[in-house]
């Protein structure tokens, strides 16, 4: 039996060898690579010698540009493994190589490789924060809180974590002067104004010639009949209150003439003014200042007395149908001569 079992030992291995199968060789080549790279690996580790190190290199090349097949197929080979197919390594590569070698590599080309690559490997990682503030900074919605934050929070240091950002305190204006301050007038307010009796003083318009003095009224009540109103019906245009006959003209009065007609005695009361005579007495009953203040003008000139009480008061349109004649000189010697030249 033993001789069975090694005669078919050797007849095995012996068919290997005279037909070895497709799938043979390229298992043996492959895992011959990979063996060559751990020790050279290993090796380039402990001590840089020339021919490992230079293998280990363009591995680790692939590892980083392309993902995960490149490192393993192309380069390694060329050097030792010229004679065996390299298409077929793809397949075969996943399962054990991957872990051990890889790994190394990625760290030494950080540190080793500075020249060409890294460069463009590093801006695009550093670059990604940029992106994400960027995203977030573009939402204008609630999400902007947060970002702000960590802005304003460095210099607000001392404030602590309210939302409400130092909220601008409206200026608030102290009371000037302060209620207890000296400077704060005391008392009634400034006179600006007429109402604080007859001085004028501020924006009071300047008293006026036609302005009636600040005095109480003497006026006296009028009997039924004798307003202001009737008076002027009365004496309208066509009215004759002379008390004289119609159709005397207008006469002379001298100041002899005009001291008897005082209203007393039956006669009536005469009244110069302003160089005309007027016969007051139909207009004593309407004169709301009463008939004794009238009196007080009659039988002689009461310019001046009109003028002291009311020279506001339109006497020539009021007397118009009282008017008796022009108040004239006392005729003397002199005078009458000449009137008699004249009549010559
Ligand atoms: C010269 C003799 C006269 C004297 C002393 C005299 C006196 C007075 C007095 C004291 C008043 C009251 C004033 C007041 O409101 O407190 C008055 C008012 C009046 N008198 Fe005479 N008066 C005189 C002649 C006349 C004459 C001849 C007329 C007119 C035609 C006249 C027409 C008036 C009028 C219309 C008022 C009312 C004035 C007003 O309401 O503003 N007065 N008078």
């Amino acid at each position: 039996m033993a001789l069975i079992g090694i005669s078919l030992l050797v007849a095995s291995v012996v068919y290997v060898v005279i037909r070895p199968p497709t799938w043979l060789p390229r298992r043996l080549s492959t895992w011959f690579s990979r063996l060559i790279a751990g020790s050279a690996d290993r090796s380039a580790s402990s001590s840089r010698d020339s021919n490992i190190p230079t293998i280990a290199e363009p591995s680790a090349h692939d590892d980083d540009g392309v993902p995960a097949v490149a490192p393993s197929t192309p380069p390694a080979k060329p050097s030792q493994q010229m004679a065996t197919p390299a298409v077929p390594d793809i397949e075969l590569m996943p399962p054990p190589p991957r872990p051990s070698p890889i790994q190394p590599p990625t760290p030494t080309i950080e540190e080793s490789e500075s020249p060409t690559t890294p460069k463009a490997l590093k801006a695009p990682a550093s670059a990604m924060p940029p992106p994400s503030f960027t995203i977030s900074s573009d939402k204008p919605s609630a999400s902007m809180l947060p970002p702000p934050r960590p802005h304003p929070q460095p210099p607000a240091s001392a404030s602590s974590s309210m939302m409400p950002p130092p909220p601008p305190k409206p200026p608030t204006l102290a009371q000037f002067p302060a209620v207890n301050s000296a400077q704060r007038a005391r008392g009634p307010a400034p006179n600006r104004g007429p109402s604080g009796g007859l001085v004028p003083a501020g924006l009071a318009p300047p008293p006026t010639h036609s302005s009636k003095p600040n005095k109480p009224s003497r006026q006296v009540t009028l009997d039924p009949g004798h307003s202001p109103l009737d008076w002027a019906r009365i004496s309208g245009p066509n009215a004759d209150l002379r008390g004289l006959d119609p159709s005397s003209p207008y006469l002379r009065v001298t100041p002899s003439m005009l001291k008897v007609m005082t209203g007393r005695k039956g006669k009536d009361a005469w009244m110069a003014l302003n160089g005309k005579v007027y016969n007051v007495t139909p207009y004593a009953a309407f004169h709301p200042g009463g008939i004794p203040e009238l009196m007080r003008g009659a039988g002689r000139d009461g310019t001046q007395l009109f003028g002291e009480v009311h020279p506001w008061v339109n006497y020539e349109t009021m007397l118009t149908a009282c008017l008796v004649g022009l108040l004239v000189d006392e005729p003397t010697d002199a005078n009458v001569l000449s009137e008699i030249d004249q009549m010559d």
